[in-house]
C-alpha cells in the first residue's frame, strides 16, 4: 500500500478532499452464490440482526442462506438493469457520484466517489483508493434520510473500521442524517407535487411507505422510527395538504417477528375495502431505487392492491439522479464541507 501513498507531507495544493457518497449494496449478479455471497455479508452484520450469534448463526447459514437467495433472485432478475448488467441501486448510486463530481468540478481538489456497505465496490477498496489519491480530508456521507442503527451506523463503522487499518489517518467528517432538512423537504414535497399532478387520476391518499425493522430495535432506543414520521409530516406541511391525505407505512418485512406497523402490504390489501381505491405511493427511506421500491412495492404492491379491489395505483420514484435529488445531495454536501473548501 505504501508504493501508492502521496508522499508523507504532500504540499497543501496537492491535498485532496474526498466526498464518499455511502449506500447499503446489492448483489453483483442475480445467480444463486452471487446473491448469496450479498446477503451473508448483510445478514451477519450485528447493527443489522441483533439476535444473539449463538441462535442467529445456524439459523442464517443452515436455513435462510439456502433458500432466500433463490427467491431474492428472482425478485432482482426482474428489476435488473439489463444494459448495465447491474442492479438499479448500483446504476443510480453510479449517475449520482458522476452527477456530483460535475457539479463539484469547479474544486480540483475534490475528489467524488461512492461506495457500499456490503459487496462492491468495497468501503475499503473506496477508501484506500481515495487515500492514495492524496485525499486528507474526507467527508462520509451516508445517502440514508433517516438515522438508523442498520443503515447510517454501520456506514460509518465499516468506514472507521478501515481506518483503523491505515497508520495515516485522514481527517474525516460524517453528514448527519437528514429526515428533516428543509431542503430534503421541499425536494420530497416536490417530488410527489409533481408526481402526483402527472398522474391521469387523483389519488385518495398518498402512502409513504418506509423500509421497516423490528419492533425490538425502537424498544431499545433507534430513532429511525420517529424520524420516518417527522419526515411524513414536514412533507405534509411543506404540501399544505389535509393531515390525512397523506400515510406513513413501513415494508419489506423479514423474518417471524414483530415488525414496525402499520405494514405496507397489509395496508394495501385492506384500503379497497374501505373505499380508498386511487392510491399514489413512494418510499422517501430510500435515497435511490431498488429492489425494495422497483419490485417490493411497485410490482408486488401493484398487484396486491390491485386485486384487493383498487381502481388506480401509481408508484413515484425516489429522488435518485433527478435535477431536484442532486440539487439536495449538492447542497447538503457543500454545507458539510464549510471550512474545509
Ligand atoms: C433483516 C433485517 C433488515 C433490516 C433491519 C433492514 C433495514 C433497512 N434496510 C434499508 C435499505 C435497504 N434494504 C435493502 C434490501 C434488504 N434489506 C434486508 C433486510 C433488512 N433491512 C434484506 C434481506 C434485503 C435484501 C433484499 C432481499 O433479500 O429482500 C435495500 C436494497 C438493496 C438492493 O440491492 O436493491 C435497501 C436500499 C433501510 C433504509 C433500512 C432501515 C430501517
Ligand atoms: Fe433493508
Ligand atoms: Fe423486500
Amino acid at each position: 500500500m505504501s508504493d501508492h501513498l502521496p508522499p508523507a507531507h504532500p504540499p497543501v495544493k496537492e491535498q485532496k478532499i474526498g466526498v464518499l457518497l455511502l449506500n447499503l449494496g446489492t448483489p453483483d449478479a442475480t445467480d444463486y452464490w452471487s446473491v448469496r455471497r450479498y446477503l451473508k455479508e448483510f445478514l451477519s452484520d450485528p447493527r443489522v440482526i441483533e439476535t444473539p450469534k449463538w441462535l442467529w448463526w445456524p439459523l442464517l447459514n443452515l436455513v435462510i442462506l439456502s433458500v432466500r437467495p433463490q427467491k431474492s433472485g428472482h425478485a432482482y432478475a426482474q428489476i435488473w438493469d439489463k444494459e448495465e448488467n447491474a442492479s438499479p441501486l448500483l446504476v443510480i448510486t453510479r449517475k449520482q457520484t458522476a452527477a456530483l463530481a460535475e457539479r463539484m468540478a469547479g474544486h480540483d481538489n475534490v475528489v467524488v466517489d461512492f461506495a457500499m456497505r456490503y459487496g462492491n465496490p468495497s468501503t475499503k477498496s473506496v477508501l484506500e483508493k481515495m487515500q492514495a489519491e492524496g485525499c486528507t480530508k474526507i467527508l462520509l456521507v451516508p445517502l440514508y434520510p433517516q438515522n438508523s442503527a442498520t443503515t447510517t451506523a454501520t456506514a460509518n463503522d465499516k468506514a472507521f473500521d478501515v481506518l483503523k487499518t491505515m497508520r495515516r489517518q485522514p481527517a474525516v467528517r460524517t453528514m448527519p442524517a437528514y429526515f428533516e432538512d428543509p431542503k430534503y423537504i421541499e425536494t420530497l414535497g416536490n417530488s410527489i407535487r409533481d408526481g402526483v399532478a402527472a398522474l391521469d387520476f387523483e389519488p385518495d391518499l398518498v402512502i409513504t411507505s418506509y423500509h421497516g425493522m423490528p419492533v425490538t430495535y425502537l424498544e431499545r432506543g433507534d430513532v429511525y422510527h420517529c424520524q420516518c414520521y417527522k419526515t411524513t409530516r414536514l412533507v405534509q406541511e411543506y404540501l399544505g395538504w389535509p393531515k390525512d391525505k397523506l400515510m406513513v407505512t413501513f415494508q419489506s418485512r423479514f423474518g417471524p417477528t414483530k415488525w414496525l406497523e402499520p405494514y405496507t402490504d397489509k395496508t394495501l390489501e385492506a384500503l379497497p375495502g374501505k373505499g380508498v381505491k386511487k392510491v399514489a405511493i413512494l418510499a422517501p427511506a430510500f435515497s435511490a431505487d431498488c429492489i425494495e421500491t422497483l419490485e417490493e412495492i411497485s410490482m408486488e404492491g401493484r398487484d396486491t392492491f390491485l386485486e384487493a379491489g383498487g381502481e388506480n395505483f401509481a408508484y413515484i420514484p425516489c429522488l435518485n439522479d433527478s435535477a431536484g435529488g442532486m440539487d439536495m445531495i449538492e447542497d447538503m454536501v457543500r454545507r458539510e464541507l464549510a471550512g474545509w473548501l
